[in-house]
């Protein structure tokens, strides 16, 4: 199976399990690993074969902008309902980082895979 990856995409969304987290926006960190149908696009070299990174980039980080979650695990599912169902990709690994949230810790996250890897 082909496979776009996305590193440290930043988004913004309203996320945490307290009251106080879900005062405003904080900006998580996004990577991702998007099984492609097909591997047409090597061939073809064209970008309708295969899925535009930049329009996922986009989609959710809109998506992200209007939403709110408790969990991470909730929002690394959304995000992988997204691509598997907007996108039709039939695989997905998304990993989910928050930032500084916790006293000396950098980063604290979820991974989740949806989907089936061919
Ligand atoms: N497994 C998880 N544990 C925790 C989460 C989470 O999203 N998944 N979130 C929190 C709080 O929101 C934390 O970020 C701040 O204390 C705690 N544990």
């Amino acid at each position: 199976m082909d496979i776009i990856y996305l590193q440290q995409v930043r988004a913004s969304t309203v996320l945490g399990w307290y009251d106080w987290e879900r005062v405003k926006a904080q900006v998580v960190e996004l990577d991702l690993e998007i099984g492609l149908p097909s591997s047409r696009a090597s061939v073809s070299d064209h970008l309708n074969d295969t899925i535009d990174y930049d329009k996922v980039v986009t989609q959710i980080r809109q998506d992200l902008a209007e939403k709110h979650f408790l969990l991470l695990e909730a929002l690394a599912e959304h995000i992988a309902k997204i691509v598997l169902h907007d996108f039709g990709a039939p695989w997905i690994k998304v990993s989910v980082t928050k930032l500084g949230i916790l006293q000396d810790v950098a980063k604290v996250g979820v991974t989740i895979e949806r989907g089936r890897r061919g």
